[in-house]
């Protein structure tokens, strides 16, 4: 099976303040994985690892056999939601061709338009192309977002809280298009509607500091409550993990 995503004990710290301790993981391709943890246990930061937009401290990683900065533009990412300053007059187009910048030069190609539309059309807006991004509604604002992340025609989707502050029906709305491209490529979804995603992800990545990977099919309230409330060693889990195995104690 191919490996699309390999950390081999990886550290993290912010200034002198461990955030990710000896993290090892194996992510094959097409994957649909679920990163789920208390806030604060490092999800976002394993997205920003994985990306190349911060460095490990001891470790090391590889996304497509490559460096993360190498990859980079073969992955497409959805940042947090409330973290995105949309204040400017800006176009459904306009925001998903942003997902094509290159260098940061504002210049898009006939081909960068065409694959704009093309990501549009998957997430169900093409009729909402030239409308104002401020107009929409919450959950046409994330399907809008997950075409950004798209029109580059990433191998690997990294989403940060999709589905945060939108209702039930646009959450599974939304899954059920990640679950569509998930055919032709990997997923790495971040959520806290652990309950809710486990029915369309194949695996749960437990993030809180340390890393435990449980199949979906161990999913339920106890483990929820372990992962949130509780110590991580209390997990009962079948992991699949780095070619070392992991341990927590
Ligand atoms: N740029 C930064 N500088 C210093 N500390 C940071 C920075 N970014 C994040 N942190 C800290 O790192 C820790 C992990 O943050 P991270 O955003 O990865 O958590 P998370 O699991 O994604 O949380 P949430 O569920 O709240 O989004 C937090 O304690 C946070 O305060």
């Amino acid at each position: 099976m191919e490996t699309d995503i390999r950390l081999k004990n990886v550290s993290f710290a912010y200034k002198k303040q461990p955030i990710l301790e000896n993290i090892s993981l194996i992510i094959p391709r097409k994957e649909f994985a679920c990163i789920v943890g208390p806030n604060g246990g490092g999800k976002t930061t394993l997205l920003k690892l994985i990306l190349g937009l911060i460095k490990p401290d001891t470790g090391q990683i590889q996304v497509l056999g490559m460096s993360p900065e190498k990859a980079r533009n073969r992955m497409g990412y959805m940042p947090q939601y409330a973290y995105l300053d949309m204040n400017f007059p800006a176009t459904v187009l306009d925001v998903v061709l942003m997902g094509c910048l290159k260098n940061n030069i504002f210049w898009f190609s006939a081909k960068d338009r065409s694959r704009a539309m093309d990501a549009i059309d998957t997430v169900g807006m093409t009729s909402f192309a030239q409308t104002g991004f401020n107009a929409l509604s919450g959950g046409q604002k994330q399907r809008v977002l997950i075409a950004r992340a798209l029109c580059s025609r990433p191998d690997i989707l990294l989403l940060d809280e999709p589905t945060a502050n939108v209702d039930h029906e646009t959450e599974e709305n939304l899954f059920s298009i990640l679950k569509a491209l998930n055919q032709n490529m990997t997923i790495l979804v971040v959520s806290h509607d652990l309950g809710f995603v486990s029915k369309y992800v194949k695996t749960v990545i437990c993030v809180n500091r340390r890393l435990v990977i449980h199949p979906t099919t161990d999913v339920d309230g106890t483990m929820i409550k372990d992962i949130y409330y509780g110590d991580l060693k209390m997990v009962r889990h079948d992991h699949r993990c780095s070619e070392e195995g992991h341990c927590h104690d």
